[in-house]
């Protein structure tokens, strides 16, 4: 996606969440000093694959999710799902977090060679100089919600998990198969709730850019009203 398209997204959830669009781009900027920009061949896979994307939603250990994630070719997950899907046997290869959880297990996967997208925001620059330096480097695959600026990229998305759906989609997934999402979770507190809000509101953006080629696991195609919640307005 161009940051040109993404950007009055980004601006929305700023006004929402009251961030500073300079916090994240210092993050950004320290993101991009501690890892280089080079070729990150092992994502190939995607293209043309059925990819689950895996919330870290309470679901996410019933039966017929941990099913249904053993399905696709490739498995993206956000955050602690990958903690849930690995225990339960599911092996994943893409980890999408923004490193506010499950530092160690970032540190393993990039040991053993599964990428990692890292996303700088305001809000997290001392897990970025913590963690980072730590991992194999040429397993992080830097991600923004500013500007892309040198080796950090934008995608599009702003939580782990939605973030994964638009990292999956520009690296030409075909179908994608959504596993772990409670939109609805009354155990999260109101900042979660409303980043659960906005994370529903985003994969209806990417349902209606791929057209058919999208599978959310309740039945909730196209149910999400986005009149009613407008998207960059
Ligand atoms: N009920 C749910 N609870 C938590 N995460 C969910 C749920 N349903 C779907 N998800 C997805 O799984 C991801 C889990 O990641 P994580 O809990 O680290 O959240 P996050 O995006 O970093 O936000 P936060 O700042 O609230 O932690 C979320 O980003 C979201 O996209
Ligand atoms: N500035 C800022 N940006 C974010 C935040 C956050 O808490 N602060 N949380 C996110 C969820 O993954 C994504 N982006
Ligand atoms: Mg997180």
């Amino acid at each position: 996606m161009e940051f040109e398209e993404w950007e009055p997204v980004y601006e929305a959830i700023c006004r929402d969440f009251g961030y500073d669009r300079a916090g994240d781009e210092r993050a950004r900027d320290c993101l991009a000093s501690l890892v280089d920009d080079v070729d990150r061949s092992e994502l190939s896979s995607v293209r043309d694959a059925t990819v689950v994307v895996a919330g870290a939603g309470p679901s996410l250990t019933e039966p017929d999710a941990l099913e249904r994630a053993s399905i696709g070719d490739v498995v993206f997950a956000a955050s602690t799902a990958v903690d849930v899907l690995e225990s339960s046997g599911v092996d994943v290869d893409c980890m999408v977090t923004d490193l506010d959880k499950n530092p160690d297990t970032v540190r393993r996967l990039t040991e053993r060679g599964t990428p990692v997208a890292v996303h700088a925001h305001g809000d997290n620059l001392e897990a970025i100089r913590e963690v980072v330096p730590d991992c194999d480097d040429e397993y992080v695959l830097p991600t923004t919600q500013a500007e892309p600026y040198e080796s950090v990229k934008n995608f599009g998305g702003f939580t782990d998990g939605d973030r994964a759906a638009f990292l999956a989609d520009h690296l030409g997934a075909d179908r994608l198969v959504f596993v772990g999402w409670d939109f609805d979770d009354q155990s999260v507190d109101e900042p979660k709730a409303r980043k659960l809000e906005w994370a529903e509101r985003l994969l209806y953006w990417l349902e209606r850019r791929r057209d058919d080629r999208f599978d959310v696991l309740d039945g909730r195609r196209g149910a999400i009203d986005t009149d009613a919640i407008p998207l960059g307005e």
